[in-house]
């Protein structure tokens, strides 16, 4: 589905990415990792077009997406979330979820159908009883739920997630785990998923990559991944 193929990002003198390959088969979840500044956000930004890269390819469905603006990507069924919860805080969960419906998708709905849609997003997440509340008066938690009901409501092919765990209780991540796996089991969508809150994809991802200063280190299921010297001399042997 996705084919990362010697992507690099240089942003003057810093390599930020360093010749990446890999690549995302069908319904499956796969965990990116790595310490601060590693170049996570950085290589999610050359994916989805909001950096294009320097170098190397990216192809979707066996198109190239490398160098095309986000919004297109998006349409093509490359959705994001961001490490800042983007909600509108004045407007309810339905008119988030909507504008997902209307901006992100590359399918034709009329209002209604576009109304029907994110409402169906909605319930999927479990915020069916908050479709009228705006998004300000919600939990982080919430929120996060609204962000995926509104990446959904885009009709991703594959879902990038990035971060979305953070600042949330490990309650909280295990309801956010559970919508995630449901999303790959129940809708069949990939997700790649950026998380520094390692033990939150440990259980739920089914393979794991690791960056570190840029390049990709290690890859694999994440039990080897949890052996993997270099990986654990990435993270002094602390956080993995
Ligand atoms: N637009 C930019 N201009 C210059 N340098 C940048 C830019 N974006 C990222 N960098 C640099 O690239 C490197 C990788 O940053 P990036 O944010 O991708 O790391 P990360 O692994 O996502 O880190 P974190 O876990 O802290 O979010 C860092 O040294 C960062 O300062």
């Amino acid at each position: 589905m996705l084919e990362v193929s010697g992507v690099t990002k240089s942003f003057g003198g810093l390599v930020a990415v360093d010749d990446v390959s890999f690549s995302i088969g069908d319904a499956e979840i796969v965990g990116l990792i790595g310490p601060n500044g590693a170049g996570k956000t950085t290589l999610f930004n050359t994916i989805t077009g909001v950096d294009p890269p320097s170098d190397g390819s990216v192809t979707f469905d066996g198109a190239s997406i490398a160098g095309r603006k986000p919004n297109k990507i998006c349409r093509r069924g490359v959705v994001r979330t961001f490490q800042i919860v983007r909600t509108f805080d004045e407007s309810t969960v339905l008119e988030n979820v909507r504008t997902g419906a209307v901006f992100g998708s590359s399918r034709d709905r009329s209002t209604d159908e576009a109304t029907e849609h994110a409402r169906e997003a909605i319930e999927f997440v479990g915020l069916g009883a908050e479709a009228e509340t705006p998004a300000s008066e919600l939990t982080m938690a919430q929120r996060k739920h609204v962000e995926l009901a509104r990446a959904l409501a885009c009709d991703p092919e594959l879902l990038l997630l990035d971060e979305i765990g953070s600042g949330l209780t490990p309650t909280e991540i295990e309801e956010l785990t559970d919508t995630i796996e449901r999303i790959r089991d129940e809708r069949g969508i990939s997700v790649f998923w950026i998380e520094h809150v390692v033990d939150a994809i440990m259980g739920t991802t089914d393979r794991l990559l690791v960056l570190n200063e840029g390049s990709l280190i290690a890859e694999g299921e994440p039990a080897a991944i949890r052996e993997d010297e270099r990986v654990l001399e990435a993270y002094l042997g602390g956080a993995v």
